[in-house]
């Protein structure tokens, strides 16, 4: 079984690499969903996801999104027939850990490399019109900030391997596919 994480910074792509794989048929556990639900729990406010998931940071440990995201990850690779799964949503070195620690050599980390500015990335937002999205570039700068604080760059750092995400959204697209076609290859092989 591989494990698939991708990093990378707010709007690099890696809900597009999500896509992909369901496109695919390749089960997809999104760690959004533990802070959501916790949002509805407390019927707070969408757009206070990221303050929730820094509370839960700060008082469960900076592990505590991946912890309660384990359940889903067992649950997913039992029931599903496929050889490779995503996890949708890491964002610190913590997590990474965590996650090295508990799925052993079958996980895998990728990180998006991008070179986009910070205005592109913001527009890229605007286009996607996510719920929980940022309304300004100074609300996108502060969730940089955020990541970077919860250990972003040092995930980027210690992935195994790196995807550009730097031309076309089609290109991009194809070097997932490829990637993901690669790991279930080199699942069969591993039968
Ligand atoms: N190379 C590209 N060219 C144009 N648009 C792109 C490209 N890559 C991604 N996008 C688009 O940019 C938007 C942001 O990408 P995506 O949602 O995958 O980012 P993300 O890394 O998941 O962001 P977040 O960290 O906010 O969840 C999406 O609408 C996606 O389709």
């Amino acid at each position: 079984m591989k494990i698939i994480a991708f990093v990378g910074m707010p709007a690099s792509g890696k809900s597009e690499a999500s896509n992909v794989a369901r496109e695919m048929g390749i089960p997809v556990v999104t760690m959004g969903d533990v802070i959501r639900r916790e949002v509805e729990l407390r019927g707070a406010d969408p757009a206070d996801g990221g303050k929730i998931a820094t509370e839960l940071r700060k008082t469960e440990g900076m592990d505590a999104i991946a912890k309660r995201c384990m359940v889903m990850i067992q649950e997913k690779m039992n029931v599903s027939g496929s050889n490779v799964l995503v996890i949708d949503g890491v964002r610190g070195i913590a997590e990474v850990d965590y996650f090295k620690e508990h799925l052993g050599a079958g996980f895998m980390l990728v990180s998006i490399a991008i070179d986009s500015p910070v205005e592109e990335r913001f527009e890229r937002i605007v286009i996607r019109k996510r719920e929980d999205d940022m309304d300004s570039i100074e609300k996108l700068k502060e969730r940089d900030d955020r990541e970077i604080g919860w250990g972003m760059g040092d995930a980027i750092l210690a992935s195994d391997r790196v995807i550009e995400n730097k031309s076309s959204l089609s290109e991009y697209r194809e070097k997932i596919r490829k990637l993901f076609e690669e790991m279930m290859d080199e699942g069969r092989k591993n039968l």
